[in-house]
């Protein structure tokens, strides 16, 4: 059994580790959920010793782990992937749609060996990126090359990989949205870089200001800071806003001028909810300003574990990386090679979403019947949170155009604020830890994704199954009114 951390007899310590490691935070898998954790025991254990019979997880973009069914087509030519001995089966017929039985022997004919447990190309089976390839193209109107896609279990190794190859020291600086998904901010500490923050402005939508951006760089840069590269997240985490092409366009240009790779985080891509909005991808934007590959050195993030299909536990997803010299690129192939290669799953369901069913296929009806009603769920799952969020005394939400989440501003009175710094604690986390010991509803405090300083946010996905929303709400709404009447000025 694991020791307490001040324990000296180990020879290693907290203080002997790499520092960049304690250094490194991970909001979303932080304290409040250790507490979750110990309130879901405790109730396992003793049902009924607490004020609510369950845990509501408001606290994590893992939507199958809230009950949401995987797409049908994916996982049928996943099954036949990997147990190609039924493919020759009579009974397969009845059991499976002759496209996804055509589209596992199309895969297994170009994996080496038929095996999905062989290791793959360091970048992904070929025929796979060429099927990712297909489908960037199918989406922006423009090419995309194999040899571009790197495939990774998830976004989160080809982030690291990024940060790995940019960050040299502390000198080299990363622009970063405030607020922010936490892996960049704990990927920068790791490979001992600085986050340079710029700022979302939550008064118009959470946007993404030119502006402020090149302030932030050129005071970076007065502080001796060499700025490497710009991340957007687009649709945001955890701001759910979805950039206009006008405004990707303004960043494109800023990208070229100012010489910063584009770290474009796209794994929202299939999550908008709102019909004035649209995705673009900013490979797409930079095309259509006429920058090639020598104009902008572009790289960005897709994932198997967002979208319609959450497929989060697969650790699929792909890095198209563009805009790199060949020197260059040879590095990026050899941190891949290191890591031998993706699991093949993942890479099998990272061609997928990229090249569902099409008009005609056996399984389109299915599948798209499967996909409109998750994203039109969502779509009503993030209004009613929104609205009720928007009721609540000194909270104020804005909308979620697309990605998974809301990210309301609570406004706590001055006494709250009091009794937080009392017991160590930032405002909006000692909100959201009375939030959960009193409703079960756990949500992560703004703190854990960067806020402008003294306000005081929380995130909440908008993921849990709609028969769950309701108690949500008025868990959520009881408790707020409390809070505030305990602690009301
Ligand atoms: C904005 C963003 N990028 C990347 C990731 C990483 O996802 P994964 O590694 O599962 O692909 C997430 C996960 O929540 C995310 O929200």
């Amino acid at each position: 059994m694991a020791s307490s951390s001040s324990d000296s007899s180990f020879p290693v310590t907290a203080s002997n580790i790499n520092p960049k490691v304690v250094k490194c935070e991970y909001a979303v898998r932080g304290e409040i959920v250790t507490l979750a954790q110990k309130l879901q025991e405790s109730l396992n254990a003793n049902p009924g010793s607490h004020p609510f019979d369950e845990i509501l997880y408001c606290n994590i973009g893992n939507p199958q782990s809230l009950g949401q069914k995987p797409i049908t087509f994916f996982r049928e030519v996943l099954a036949l992937s990997d147990h190609p001995d039924i493919l020759d089966r009579a009974e397969t017929q009845g059991l499976f749609s002759a496209d996804s039985i055509k589209r596992a022997q199309t895969i297994l004919s170009q994996i080496p060996g038929r095996a999905t447990g062989a290791y793959s190309h360091s970048q992904g089976v070929k025929g796979l990126r060429d099927a990712i390839a297909a489908g960037i193209e199918a989406r922006d109107g423009f090419p995309a090359d194999p040899n571009d896609i790197f495939l990774t279990d998830g976004a989160s190794p080809a982030v690291h990989t990024m940060m790995q190859l940019l960050i040299r020291s502390e000198n080299d600086g990363i622009l970063c949205p405030i607020p922010q998904y936490p892996l960049y901010s704990a990927s920068i500490a790791l490979h001992g870089g600085t986050l340079v923050p710029y700022y979302l402005d939550e008064a118009s939508g959470w946007g993404l200001e030119v502006s402020e951006v090149k302030k932030q760089l050129e005071d970076a840069k007065s502080k001796g800071i060499s700025v490497r590269a710009l991340v957007v997240i687009n649709p945001g985490n955890p701001t759910g806003q979805v950039l206009s092409e006008e405004n990707q366009r303004e960043i494109v240009k800023f990208c070229k001028q100012e010489g910063l790779v584009l770290l474009a985080d796209e794994v929202y891509q299939e999550n908008v909810y709102v019909p004035e909005k649209k995705f673009h991808s900013f490979k797409k934007v930079a095309r259509s300003l006429g920058y090639g590959e020598s104009d902008i050195t572009l790289v960005s993030f897709q994932s198997v574990s967002k979208g319609y299909h959450g497929e989060c536990g697969k650790r699929g997803g792909y890095m198209e990386v563009t805009g790199f010299s060949a020197e260059v690129r040879e590095q990026v192939y050899k941190l891949a090679s290191v890591n031998l290669c993706s699991n093949i799953s993942g890479q099998i369901l990272s061609s997928l979403v990229m090249s569902p069913p099409k008009v005609g296929d056996e399984s389109y009806e299915l599948y798209k019947a499967e996909r409109d009603a998750i994203l039109s769920s969502l779509t009503r799952r993030a209004k009613t949170l929104e609205d009720a969020l928007n009721k609540l005394e000194g909270v104020s939400c804005n909308k979620a155009e697309g990605a998974m989440y809301l990210f309301p501003r609570i406004r706590l009175p001055e006494k709250a604020i009091k009794a937080a710094e009392a017991v160590n604690k930032a405002p909006d986390a000692f909100y959201c830890a009375r939030l959960l010991n009193a409703t079960g509803v756990v949500v992560v405090p703004g703190s854990g994704f960067g806020q402008v300083p003294g306000t005081w946010h929380f995130r909440c996905t908008i993921l849990p199954q709609e028969d769950k929303i309701p108690a949500i709400v008025s868990r959520l709404t009881a408790f707020h009114e409390k809070f505030i009447d305990e602690f009301r000025d």
